[in-house]
């Protein structure tokens, strides 16, 4: 029941093809539904793991820098303390004492303890004096000198063995420094203390210039070279309202280089970057740092505009022509880590592989179910003629082309009916070709089937549209006339043997014969009976009175 309802539905469609494309229509878009989702969940997972493995180099880097700045917050604390409480030995006294001697030298070192001390390095009261950000006051002088003496055994336990090396100092605005890198020759001592005093680290952290006093980073860039490059973290050192110093934190950029190295991944991994808060590229995991820019004008905006918002420990990503960017806002530094993932590396990577095998999967896919759809169209249109052709032969007469006379008995009774019921004349012609039997002989059967052909022919022009005809025996035809009377049908009739009768007809080797029928017509007035087969045996009847009376001729009456 459910399968003839299916069937119903379907032969509402007049076109089967049509079933079929809708068919392969459905799965077609189901499928690519399918891969794209696919491609979707893919897309997801390959975004999660370029973020975790930008994210893993992030917090790598950010625990180091970390560790390092606790340093540097120790070491200002340890400075408080012993500007607070400054200790006073016989070791300290002998060099505070020897710095009253040395001050006016152009360098000079102390050091409490060879092995366990780092040295204190000054420059002459004349350096000092020359430059207005410096200034050697004698009441805090000492205390100064004896915490920074303090700090020179403690900053010689930092640890060196991190993975990202790095230099801590004190730089004095009194004329010396404390440098976890000692200076290798005295000479050395005025240019690097100068150096140190002209960076911008060192002014940016006056009170003028940095009134909240937190930890600042600078970088001194240099575009066209990397070696000498540094990125400092600095803040500085102020004890009862009063500017010692800057204690600092150096990473020469190489270092970095280095460290993003140590985090090297596969080829296909892409490449991160380390960019400071200007978006100046500063260290790289590649080799070398890339000859060109990166990034055009625009799409440093556009990573501009992206980060600009987030808070340090928040990622992103964003897609730049072909390649995949990934960015991280560091917590510890005043920049930003990118990774730079291309189309190349990328297809060369798992999730390409994965994309790959999935674009072919999709594709075979498609192109079978294209062939079984050209197939199955094939099949089904071949099967739809032949029903079609089976279906005709079940009704009509391959010969003639009328109905034939099972399916014409039935549509002959059932306008008959139709007839009763609203009352309207109803009439029957039946026709015989004549002497037909004569015309097989000596013509042969192919010439009875042209003959037989012309006839229904001459038949289906002369009647009207309403009027059915088919052929009822082998050279017997049988009209049904509907709201026709006798009278009518008689014309009709009459109508139809002139024409029959009116041309020769060439038939085999070029002869020709004229054929004539004969009629016999019957009406359901004349007997009140709308029976289809009882009148057309009255036809019948007439049709024998007609044959007997000389042929060629139409019959109404017994
Ligand atoms: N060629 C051909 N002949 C057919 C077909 N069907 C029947 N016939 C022939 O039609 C002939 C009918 O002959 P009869 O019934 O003797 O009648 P007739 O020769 O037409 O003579 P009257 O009806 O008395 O005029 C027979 O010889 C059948 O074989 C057909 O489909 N094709």
């Amino acid at each position: 029941m459910f399968g003839d309802a299916i069937q119903r539905e379907i032969s509402r469609f007049k076109s089967p093809g049509k079933v079929v494309n809708l068919c392969f229509i459905v799965v077609f878009i189901f499928s690519t539904v399918l891969t794209w989702r696919e491609a979707v969940v893919l897309e997801g997972a390959y975004v999660a793991n370029q973020r975790n493995s930008l994210d893993s180099v992030a917090t790598l880097l950010d625990r180091q820098l970390q560790h390092n700045i606790d340093s540097l917050l120790f070491y200002r604390n340890t400075m408080h303390y012993a500007l607070q409480s400054p200790i006073s030995t016989d070791r300290t006294r002998k060099s505070l004492a020897e710095f009253d001697l040395f001050r006016t030298q152009p360098f000079w070192q102390l050091r409490l303890d060879l092995h366990r001390s780092l040295p204190i390095n000054g420059v002459s009261d004349e350096f000092v004096n020359s430059s207005p950000l410096l200034e050697r006051d004698d009441e805090t002088l000492h205390t100064e000198l004896s915490a920074a003496l303090e700090l020179s055994y403690i900053m010689r336990l930092s640890d060196r063995s991190r993975t990202l090396p790095q230099r801590i100092f004190y730089a004095s605005r009194s004329g010396f420094f404390l440098s976890s890198t000692a200076p290798v020759n005295d000479p050395k001592i005025v240019s690097l203390y100068y150096r140190l005093i002209a960076q911008p680290y060192f002014s940016s952290q006056s009170p003028q210039n940095n009134p909240s006093r937190v930890l600042r980073w600078t970088h001194t860039f240099n575009p066209n070279s990397t070696s000498g490059q540094i990125i400092t973290a600095a803040i500085p050192l102020d004890f009862n309202g009063r500017w010692y110093g800057v204690l600092a934190l150096d990473y020469p950029i190489d270092s970095l280089h280095s460290f993003l190295q140590q985090a090297k991944y596969d080829d296909h991994e892409g490449t991160v970057l380390l960019y400071d808060n200007e978006l100046n590229p500063i260290a790289t995991s590649a080799k070398r740092m890339p000859k060109h820019a990166l990034f055009t004008a625009p799409q440093l905006a556009q990573i501009a505009n992206a980060v600009t918002a987030a808070k340090p420990g928040e990622q992103g990503e964003l897609r730049l022509d072909t390649r995949f960017i990934t960015w991280a806002k560091l917590n510890n530094f005043d920049g930003l880590l990118i990774k730079v993932h291309t189309l190349e590396e990328g297809v060369r990577g798992e999730f390409g592989r994965i994309s790959i095998v999935l674009s072919v999967l999709w594709l075979l896919s498609t192109l079978m179910l294209f062939v079984s759809w050209m197939v199955i169209r094939r099949l089904v249109s071949n099967m739809f003629s032949l029903q079609q052709t089976l279906s005709w032969r079940a009704n009509y007469d391959t010969l003639t082309r009328l109905y034939n006379r099972g399916a014409f008995f039935e549509i002959a009774n059932k306008i008959a009916q139709e007839c009763k019921q609203q009352a309207q004349p109803f009439s029957v012609i039946q026709m015989d070709l004549d002497l037909f039997k004569s015309i097989n002989d000596r013509f042969g059967h192919s010439s009875g089937d042209k003959v037989l052909t012309h006839a229904a022919a001459m038949l289906s022009d002369a009647f009207r549209q309403g009027d059915v005809a088919g052929r009822v025996g082998g050279e017997e035809f049988c009209i049904v006339l509907p709201d026709t009377t006798l009278e009518e049908a008689v014309k009709v009739a009459e109508r139809i043997r002139v024409r029959i009768n009116s041309k020769e007809l060439l038939l085999k080797q070029g002869n020709t014969t004229r054929i004539s029928a004969s009629f016999g017509v019957s009406s359901a007035l004349e007997f009140n009976d709308y029976d289809f087969e009882r009148l057309q045996s009255y036809a019948d009847h007439r049709l024998y009175k007609a044959k007997q009376d000389g042929r060629n001729q139409v019959c109404s009456h017994d």
